[in-house]
């Protein structure tokens, strides 16, 4: 077969241009098989509704990446950490299709945490911009770079609650239902902020 837009050496075929192959590709879903993700996104420093909408829409402007649905936000008690030893986080999660890769939807999730100057220093330290990968359709992996499905999130209920919200048939692989595993973790210090909202980028 000749190259896109080339015209081979069959006089019968017209040359495609290369915006019509283009537009066709883009068209051929099967040919991008894209797969579900689920991220799950935390601020505790700064603006956080600001910065999560912000998350939300530089996943949405990320080539391979759209972004399908956005939870309600929760605000929540740090997690893991001394009580009274951080602001309240402010917890959404969001649904994506996407042709990336693990890896390179994990890459993307530092590149965005880095936009909102998000700084590594303690284990669970207060951060402007926390964006975790949740899970990646039904793949499992221990490989320490990027565990799949994340290593904590059943037992988290900043994570659950709002997902649940969003699918409420959801399935964390390896682990069974999300409502199943969130009736199983303490909600206290997880609140609905229903006078909040993050908008889904058009
Ligand atoms: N599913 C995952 N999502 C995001 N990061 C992961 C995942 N699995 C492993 N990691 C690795 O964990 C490292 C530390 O991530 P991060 O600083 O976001 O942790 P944390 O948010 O403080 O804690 P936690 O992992 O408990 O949410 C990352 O550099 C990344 O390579
Ligand atoms: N409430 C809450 N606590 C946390 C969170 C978070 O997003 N929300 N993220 C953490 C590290 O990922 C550690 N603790």
């Amino acid at each position: 077969m000749s190259a896109p837009g080339g015209s081979g050496s069959d006089p019968t075929v017209q040359p495609v241009p290369a915006s019509v192959v283009e537009r066709v590709d883009a068209a051929d879903t099967t040919l991008q098989d894209p797969r579900w993700a689920v991220l799950s996104l935390g601020s505790n420093l700064g603006n956080r509704l600001e910065t999560l909408q912000g998350a939300v829409d530089a996943l949405e402007d990320t080539p391979g990446v759209r972004v399908k649905a956005v939870s309600p936000v929760y605000e929540t008690e740090p997690w893991g950490v001394e009580p009274g030893s951080q602001p309240s986080y402010f917890n959404a999660v969001v649904l994506l299709r996407t042709t990336l890769p693990p890896a390179s939807l994990l890459e993307r999730a530092h590149a965005v945490e880095e936009a909102f100057h998000r700084v590594r220093e303690e284990r669970w330290g207060a951060r402007t911009l926390d964006v975790d990968i949740v899970a990646y359709a039904d793949v499992l992996s221990d490989d320490p770079v990027l565990v799949l499905p994340h290593p904590r999130a059943h037992e988290r209920a900043f994570v659950l609650a709002p997902w649940n919200d969003v699918d409420p048939a959801a399935e964390l692989p390896g682990r069974g239902p999300v409502a199943r595993l969130l009736a199983g973790v303490p909600r206290d210090g997880v609140a609905p902020r229903a006078d909040l909202e993050l908008q889904l980028p058009e």
